[in-house]
């Protein structure tokens, strides 16, 4: 934990001081105070407590190797991004922003899937993604959008340049409303926006990660995933609160569809 958090700090940004500053209450704080992740993120640069969560799940799976290709849905201001970069090799020359006349020039180039022996290229690419804006990560590159949008999905496709997808991380949630039942069908669709993503992108025996609140429908989640990977877990990691219903659904060993069909 210590060694990541270290070489985070290196990238900390005004992402850390907007989290830390954005709370007025003293009772806030005073909660603040007695928990250790907030307070661990706090002294180590971190952007978000949330970098403590995909830490531990990548420290025991190790599914980011230096040449992966991530996506990181739901970004926002940074934490986990950090830690992926952390685990990648990045080219430091990738523009953070690409302006939409320049995207306008990028022809969509559909996901190749390869067959055979994969050719690795040399470096690993991170792409971040939020509706809110986000401080910038060297090497990486950022879409700004409501990635549910059709017009979102087809900028981050038009980024990959035909790349096919390593690790599709999804960290997003929606604003809660308090209501248990509402907030679980919105995080589901949010879940299951992202899986159709990550079933166009990813290559065979890519990773997907992502956030939901426990509920109903989490079972109808995991059927569907089960349906196009090796291995589905659920994963509750430590730095999740305890009064939250939160949990992550880690799926393994993407099988595309044309591959399924061969056998
Ligand atoms: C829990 S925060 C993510 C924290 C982040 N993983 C980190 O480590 O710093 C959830 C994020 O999901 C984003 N989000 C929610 N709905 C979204 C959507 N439809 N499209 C893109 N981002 C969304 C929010 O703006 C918010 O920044």
């Amino acid at each position: 934990m210590t060694t990541v958090a270290k070489w985070c700090k290196y990238f900390s940004g005004k992402g850390t001081k907007r989290l830390l500053c954005s709370a007025s209450s003293s009772r806030w704080k005073i909660q603040r105070r007695k928990d250790i992740y907030a307070q661990a993120a706090h002294n180590e640069g971190l952007r978000s407590r949330a970098a403590y969560k995909l830490m531990e799940i990548v420290e025991q799976s190790h599914f980011i190797q230096q040449t992966s290709v991530v996506v990181d849905l739901g970004a926002s201001p940074g934490g986990w991004s950090m830690v992926a970069r952390q685990y990648l090799e990045l080219c430091s020359k990738i523009p953070w922003k690409i302006s939409l006349d320049e995207l306008a020039d990028i022809p969509a180039v559909p996901v190749k899937r390869s067959t055979g022996r994969v050719v690795r290229r040399s470096r690993g690419r991170l792409i971040a993604v939020d509706i809110l804006d986000m401080d910038p990560i060297p090497g990486a590159t950022f879409i700004q959008g409501d990635f549910t949008e059709r017009e979102t999905q087809q900028r981050i496709t038009k980024v990959l340049y035909g790349d096919e997808v390593d690790v599709v991380l999804s960290d997003m949630c929606p604003n809660t409303s308090g209501v248990k039942e509402l907030d679980h069908e919105r995080i589901i669709e949010l879940a299951f926006s992202a899986s159709h993503f990550a079933i166009q992108h990813l290559c065979n025996g890519g990773t997907f990660l992502c956030k939901i609140f426990q509920g109903a429908q989490e079972k109808r989640l995991i059927s569907f995933l089960e349906e196009h990977f090796v291995q589905v877990k659920r994963w509750r990691p430590k730095a999740s609160k305890s009064e939250s219903s939160e949990c992550y659904v880690l799926a393994t060993g993407f099988v595309p569809v044309d591959f399924q069909k061969q056998q």
